[in-house]
Order: C-alpha cells, then structure tokens, then sequence
C-alpha cells in the first residue's frame, strides 16, 4: 500500500510539473484553405507545388511549407500556375489495369481462406502442448549471452530494486550452496513501475550477472481466443524452464493474465481465468531450490490477483521507480558512453531539464542527439542537439514551418512575456529556462521553469505562484490587445488554473473556508488514473466550492494583472526580444530585466529594444517553470 502512496505522490508531482511543460497555445496546421492557397498564387508568393489525388502541397518563397486540400475540379488552376510561373510536378493516378481491379476486390476473401487453411491445420495438430509451433507452445523467447550479455553496469539510477534482487543473483549462481545454508528463496519477484523504467533491463541483468539463460514472455502472449490454450502454453513454458534451469522466467505485463479473477462480464474470461489458475498451480509445483526464478512485470499491481501475491509465487514486490535527478544523470551516463561527446555536455544539467523522463525516455533522447548530430554532420554530439533532441522527445517535433502570421507572432510573443514576467515576480515560482514562440507539437509558443530539485510536493505559496503565472499569458493578451482580441489560446492556461485550484480546495485542504476536508475521491485513482468525484457535498457546500474554486482562480488572475499593469514597459521589453530572437534562455531574460538588452554572441547587433524607463527590482531567487502559452490561431 505504501508504494501505492509512493507512486501516487511521484504522479501528481509529475503531473503538475508536465502540465506546465505543455504549451498550450494551440497552432493552426500548416494547412491552408485553398481560396487563401490561390490568392498566394495571384500575389506571387507561391514558388513551387506538387499536385497530387487530393491535394496539394508546395512552398512558399521563404521556404515555408504549406498543404491544402483542392475542389474536385478546378480547370483554371494549371493556367493560372503557369500565368504566375509557379513551377508545378503532378502525381496523376493511372488507370489500373482489369487485372489488379480485380485482384484488390478479391483479397479480403482470399484472406479469409487463407486463415481458415492456417487455423484449421493449428487444430489437426491438437491445441495441447507437442506439435511444433502449436497454438499450445509457449511463446517463451530465449535470450543467452549471444544476444548481448547485459549486467548491472547498464542499469543505473535504480540502486534500491538493484540491490533487493542481489539476493536472487546469489542464488541463482549456486541454489545448492544457497539452499544448504538455508536461505528463504524466493520463487518470484514482481516488479512493480511505470514503462520504460527498466524493468525488462533489470530482469535481464540479473540473469546477465548470474549467468542463466533468460526466457521473455509478456502475459497478453498467453491469451488467445481458444479456451485451454493459453493454459498449456503455461505447462509449456514450464517446462522448458526445467530443462534449462537455474534460469530466470520473465513474464511481462502480466496483468494481462493476472487480473483479478471473476470481475468481468462475459465468458471471454473463462480462457484467462484458467490461464492464472494454471499459472498458480505451475508455481506451486515446482521446488523453489530448483534453480527457477519467476520474475513478472506490471505497472497495474492493483489489479492483480492477490492469489498470485501470496507466499510462495510472487512474494516479493520490488518497485522499479521513475528515476530522480540524481538517476537520471546516471542513466544518461550509462548511454552517452555509447556516443562521442563534446565536451560542452553537462548531463547534470540535461537532467535538470528533463523531469519525468523514465529510463526509456533518456536512452530515446541520447539517441535522438546524436541522430541531429549525424544530422549535422557533427563528428562530436554538443550540448545543442541534448537541447533540440529534450525539445522533440517531449513536444513533440519543432515545425518551423508552420505558416504563423505576423500577428499570430505578436499575440504569442506578448502571451508568453506574460506568463515569463509574472513569474519573475512571483519568489516561490521555479526560475525561468527558456521562453520559446518557436511552435511545437500543438503548441504555439511556451515558457519552461526549471525546479531546482525534483518536487514531489507543493507548497502553498507555489501554488498560488503557479495560478498567477498561468493567467500571465491572457492578462497580457488583454492588456496589450483590448478586451475584445483575447485568444483562445489560453485555454490550456484555464485549464490547468482550474484543475490546480480544484485540488486545493477538494483534496489538499488549502481553503480556509472549506477546510482540511476531502471533498474530492478518486476512484480507481492508482497512478491518478481513473475519475474522481465529489462525496459528502451537499447542494450549500457545492456552491461554496465553487466559489471558492472561482475565488482562487481569480486571486491569481488579480496578481498577474498587478503585476503586468505595473510593468507594462518590461512586458514590451520582452515581448520585442521575443519576436527578434524566438527563444530566450532564462539567463538571457534576467540580462533583458537588469541592462535592458541581451548580450549574444550571434546576434549581428544588439536587439532592437529600448531601456526600460524604470525598472522594479525582480526577485532572483526562486522562479520557476511555467506554464502555458498562447492564442490559438486560424
Ligand atoms: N535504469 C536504467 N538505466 C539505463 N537504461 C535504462 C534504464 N531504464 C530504462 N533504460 C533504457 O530504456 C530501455 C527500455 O527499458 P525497459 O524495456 O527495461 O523498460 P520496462 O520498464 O521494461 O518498460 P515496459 O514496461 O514498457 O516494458 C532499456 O533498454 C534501456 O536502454
Ligand atoms: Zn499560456
């Protein structure tokens, strides 16, 4: 229960440290809306296009890229292409022959005979174990050193799970010796945690460390449609792991199989139940000093049964955390040896920047760098591309593309100073790390804060911080561009405002009116899954949450007007350098408060951008990372 609460917290950190991560200002696709498509034609600005079924795609003379989808007919549009020298290629479809017409209508059938002919044979073979390749066989993959000897060199970051199946190392290098001197050995382990945060690795490592063959399996391979089967290739794995013991079983996502029996509908279950029942009997008969060790895998441990938790199968749970700080810079360590460095890497500060990446996600970002650098064609992989690959793997791929107007520009380049400015001025956000109008994923611009150490718990005052920072964006929007041209843009903003101020008041006991209370319950809420719903409210006390939900919202909007209204020269300050250079790093927005330009060693010439008339002092300890961005466009 205890991880439960672990994993619970770990979440909610991670959910209000993402939330702020995702921009929220939603872009409009690089699609154009073919009257706008031909009036670029008439105007010149089209350089080039490819027309094919459906449509068309081209570029614009600044090299944007744009795609629109044409009418079904439009008989003026190659001569109105070659009246403005727009060079044009065509894909046209060719007719297809009889023959493939033909053909393509007679494959789903074709397809269907040819599975009965497959499933039919599978039968003639007998469902039970035997035959080779029978539906009874167990899927079991084995893995020996030939594929890569993997050992707890390569897992780091996860020290505790690592030495909590030392033992099993032990043992499975001399059961013998280990059973004489009577240690308990266990048969299974269970780890327990979220994808991607090496679970497979570890379970390997160990057999890679002991020196014993290693069979996969993941728990969805046991289920099939025919009753019985899933049940033999039990047996089946069983046995196979006999004749090759000592040997490690790993069995992954074995909540596919494992669920707790008899709460679904239907008789589909009746194959899975007597899958597990065959699975508890199997670990039941065998001896645990005979050298076999089952290891599974779940990041569902709540909806396993508890017949298959008890003593003697899987006893023993050993949670596989996501990694920390400290984890993650050493699991960068692990796969940056793997590439050739420039010495301007700092993985202290790439883990810095990547809270909630799991171990999969860093190896994945490793990667991507030095993809970009190769890329690049860089011989060494530089602090850059750790930054744009961090950028891709969590937003999504940077669209420089996108065809973004002048005033969608501005409105994003004032929306995020918003958001950047308020959270200068509050001391409990996280420190700015960079202020971006570049769109990504479905974003159109963002500003990031930087914890300075995992958060796995908020204070108060961060919370009210981080309801002021969210409404920095539309303040601005509205103070620069008029009531009326507010965007939708924010309504990522409003979201997450609201999402934050709901759980203070339900869940965290931050009103004072409404007391240390649980209002709010969620259901089937591991790792925050699951809905929640209010309880114990009456009608009177639901309107006081409200209210108070209203209340706090609007306190954090209150803030960010103040402080905007007030520093409306600095918000202009920052906007312009927005506009000018596209990203801002946190230091260089500091520099832009305090001597009213940035100092970069690229930039042709000092930005454009006048000295603020007066300047309040800004707070320079904490800020934070923020929140959200900007308009949504078209
Ligand atoms: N602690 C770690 N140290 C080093 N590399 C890691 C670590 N965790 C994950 N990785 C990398 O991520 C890859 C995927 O991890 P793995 O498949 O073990 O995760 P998993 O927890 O089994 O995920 P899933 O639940 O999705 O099966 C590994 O092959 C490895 O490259
Ligand atoms: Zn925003």
């Amino acid at each position: 229960m205890k991880s439960l609460f672990v994993w619970g917290g770990i979440f909610l950190a991670l959910l209000l440290t993402v939330s702020m991560f995702s921009g929220d200002r939603e872009a409009p696709g690089s699609q154009i809306p073919y009257s706008d498509f031909k009036n670029r034609v008439a105007e010149g600005s089209v350089e080039s296009v490819v027309l094919s079924e459906g449509r068309i795609t081209g570029t614009l003379g600044n090299d944007q890229t744009f795609s629109t989808v044409p009418p079904p007919q439009d008989p003026q549009l190659i001569e109105q292409l070659e009246e403005a020298g727009v060079s044009y290629t065509g894909e046209q479809a060719e007719q297809m022959s009889l023959f493939w017409v033909v053909l393509i209508n007679s494959l789903p059938f074709l397809l269907i005979l040819g599975i009965a002919f497959f499933a039919l044979r599978q039968v003639q073979k007998g469902g039970g174990a035997g035959g080779a390749m029978g539906f009874g066989k167990s899927k079991a993959k084995l893995l020996t050193e030939k594929q890569g000897r993997v050992t707890f060199e390569d897992v780091a970051g996860i020290d505790e799970a690592r030495e909590e199946l030392q033992e099993i190392v032990e043992f499975l290098k001399d059961p013998q010796r280990f059973s004489k001197l009577g240690g308990q050995i266990p048969k299974g382990a269970l780890l327990v945690g979220s994808p991607g945060t090496g679970k497979t690795l570890l379970a390997r490592a160990i057999a890679g460390e002991a020196r014993v063959p290693f069979f996969t399996i993941s728990g969805s391979d046991f289920v099939e449609m025919f009753v019985g089967v899933g049940a033999s290739r039990v047996r089946d794995m069983f046995e196979q792991a006999k004749k090759n013991a000592p040997c490690i079983v790993f069995i992954d996502e074995i909540d596919a199989v494992g669920r707790h029996r008899g709460n679904g509908i239907g008789n589909s279950n009746d194959e899975r139940e007597q899958t597990l029942n065959q699975l508890l009997v199997e670990m039941d008969g065998f001896e645990a000093n005979e050298g076999i060790i089952i290891i599974a895998a779940t990041n569902r441990p709540d909806v396993l049964d508890p017949a298959l938790l008890r003593p003697g199968r899987f006893d023993r749970q050993v949670v596989v955390p996501v990694p920390d700080i400290d984890g993650r810079e050493k699991i960068l360590a692990v796969h940056m040896k793997k590439v050739p460095l420039a010495p301007d890497v700092n993985p202290r500060t790439i883990a810095r920047g990547t809270p909630g990446f799991s171990g999969a996600d860093l190896a994945n970002l490793v990667n991507e760098a030095a993809l970009l650098a190769a890329r690049r064609n860089k011989r060494l992989v530089a602090m850059q591309e750790f930054e744009d690959a961090k950028d891709k793997v969590m937003m999504g791929t940077e669209r420089k593309s996108m065809v973004m107007t002048e005033d969608e520009k501005k409105m994003t380049a004032y929306h995020e100073a918003g958001h950047a400015l308020v959270s200068l001025n509050e001391p409990a956000s996280d420190p700015i790390h960079k202020a971006t109008i570049i769109p990504r994923g479905r974003a159109l611009g963002m500003v990031m804060r930087l914890p300075e150490r995992d958060n796995y718990s908020y204070h108060r005052d961060k919370m009210h911080a981080n309801l002021a920072v969210a409404m920095g964006g539309r303040v601005a929007e509205e103070i620069i561009f008029g009531h009326d041209k507010v965007s939708s843009g924010a309504s990522g903003d409003i979201q997450y405002a609201t999402d934050l101020a709901k759980n203070m008041v339900t869940k965290w006991g931050m009103s004072d009116k409404l007391g240390p209370l649980m209002y709010e319950q969620s259901q089937e809420g591991y790792l925050g899954m699951g809905q929640s719903s209010r309880t114990m409210a009456g009608a009177d006390t639901n309107k006081l949450i409200d209210a108070e939900i209203k209340d706090l919202v609007e306190s954090g909007l209150k803030r960010a007007t103040d402080v905007l209204t007030e520093q409306e020269d600095k918000l202009h300050l920052l906007a312009q350098a927005l506009l000018e250079y596209e990203t801002l790093t946190g230091d260089e927005i500091t520099q832009l408060m305090e001597n009213g330009k940035i100092d970069r060693p690229d930039a042709p010439s000092g930005p454009v951008i006048q000295q603020p008339t007066h300047g309040s002092s800004i707070p320079k300890a904490g800020k934070r990372f923020g929140g959200g961005e900007a308009p949504e466009g078209a």
